[in-house]
């Protein structure tokens, strides 16, 4: 299909390939899309957990509306599922300003940005998610848009081309990204605030069920929502992805109500176990003790070997493993931990077991 050209092409479930079919996959999955929308937290109060996050911001938020100012450049990062596009969102309604959103793989010549940028209004938040996947020319054409509200503008061509500066409407840029080590310095330094987004605990989670359940108007008590928020890798939108999946599973089976046992049949019959691994994790964890010896096993061959992709492996599937002690990132490659044998019920060979 061809695009208008000045128009930003929004993919809104550009997930990760590969993941696609898989249940606690934190990536974004097609049919989340509207279900997420309806569960999405709008105001910054509703926002669960985050509180470093939340405090930082809300610090920000007052002293930009008392001086009347655009609020600063703010990047969000942390992995996939853990609120990113959500607190972009908040903040535009904080703020009570427009919200337009576009993508770093979305925007693909220079006209794409220069039109966006030309039409953002006055104040609004311009949102660019995916941020480390935006092409290095567009990206210097950032900077001064970002730190002087100019762009520059490159009229005619060959020994007739001009530059021509062009002043755009002060802005807030919000920019979200699953790989923060992937940004320039220069970049980077054009944020004023940086919000790093961390796993939720169980509390927090059983909170985001409680929430969605109210919303679905799903009956749920504290117990059923505690099974499904310790499942859900400290992720919102897979304790979300699950509890719909429960749903299903209590509307035919236990009259509609989700209690701790009709959550623990649901989620064994769907193979989520107890610590939200499904077969793709144990199948990381047992390639790197089988076939390694426990690792350390470089990223591309642990991809290789699993017939996965390398950035899916490290953006979604690895940050949890690591976050609850069951995998290590080493310079030499990836390594199995002690929790990770146990809970495989394998045998750590003697000469790792002194580690
Ligand atoms: N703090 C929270 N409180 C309640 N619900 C939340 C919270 N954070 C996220 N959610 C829920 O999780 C879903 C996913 O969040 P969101 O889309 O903002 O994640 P993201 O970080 O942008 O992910 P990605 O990296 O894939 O873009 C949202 O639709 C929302 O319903
Ligand atoms: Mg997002």
């Amino acid at each position: 299909m061809d695009f208008p050209k000045n128009k930003a092409k929004i993919d809104p479930n550009q997930g990760l390939k590969g993941d696609a079919d898989r249940l606690v996959s934190a990536g974004r999955v097609d049919d989340d899309a509207a279900f997420e929308l309806k569960l999405r937290p709008t105001r910054l109060m509703e926002f669960i957990g985050q509180t470093k996050a939340k405090e930082q911001l809300a610090i920000a938020l007052e002293a930009a509306k008392s001086r009347g100012e655009a609020l600063d450049h703010v990047l969000l990062f942390g992995p996939p599922g853990l609120g990113k596009t959500t607190l972009a969102t908040i903040i535009a309604n904080e703020l009570g300003v427009g919200f337009q959103q576009t993508s770093g793989p979305a925007l693909q010549i220079q006209g794409d940005l220069t039109a966006i940028l030309t039409n953002v209004r006055e104040r609004q938040v311009l949102f660019l998610d995916e941020i480390h996947r935006l092409q290095p020319v567009l990206e210097e054409k950032l900077y001064t848009a970002l730190e002087d509200y100019k762009l520059d503008i490159m009229i005619g061509q060959g020994p007739a081309a001009r530059t021509h500066v062009m002043e755009i409407r002060p802005f807030t840029f919000v920019a979200a990204t699953t790989r923060p080590g992937l940004l320039s310095s220069p970049l980077r330094s054009r944020f004023g605030i940086l919000l790093r987004l961390e796993f939720y605990n169980d509390d927090e989670l059983r909170f985001v069920v409680e929430r969605s359940a109210e919303v679905l108007n799903v009956p749920i008590d504290r117990d059923g929502a505690a099974e499904i928020a310790m499942r859900s890798r400290g992720t919102p939108r897979i304790a979300n992805r699950l509890l719909r999946r429960v749903r299903d599973y209590a509307q035919v089976r236990a009259a509609g109500k989700i209690d701790r046992e009709t959550a623990q049949k649901a989620l064994e019959m769907l193979e989520v176990d107890a610590h939200g691994f499904d077969e793709l994790d144990r199948r990381l964890l047992r390639t790197i003790i089988e076939k390694y010896d426990g690792g350390p096993v470089g990223l591309n061959t642990l991809a290789a070997a699993l017939a996965e992709e390398q950035d899916a492996l490290e953006e979604v599937y690895e940050p949890f493993l690591i976050q609850i002690g069951f995998l290590d990132r080493t310079p030499r490659g990836r390594v199995a931990t002690r929790l990770a044998y146990e809970h495989l019920g394998i045998e750590m060979p003697r000469k790792l077991s002194l580690f």
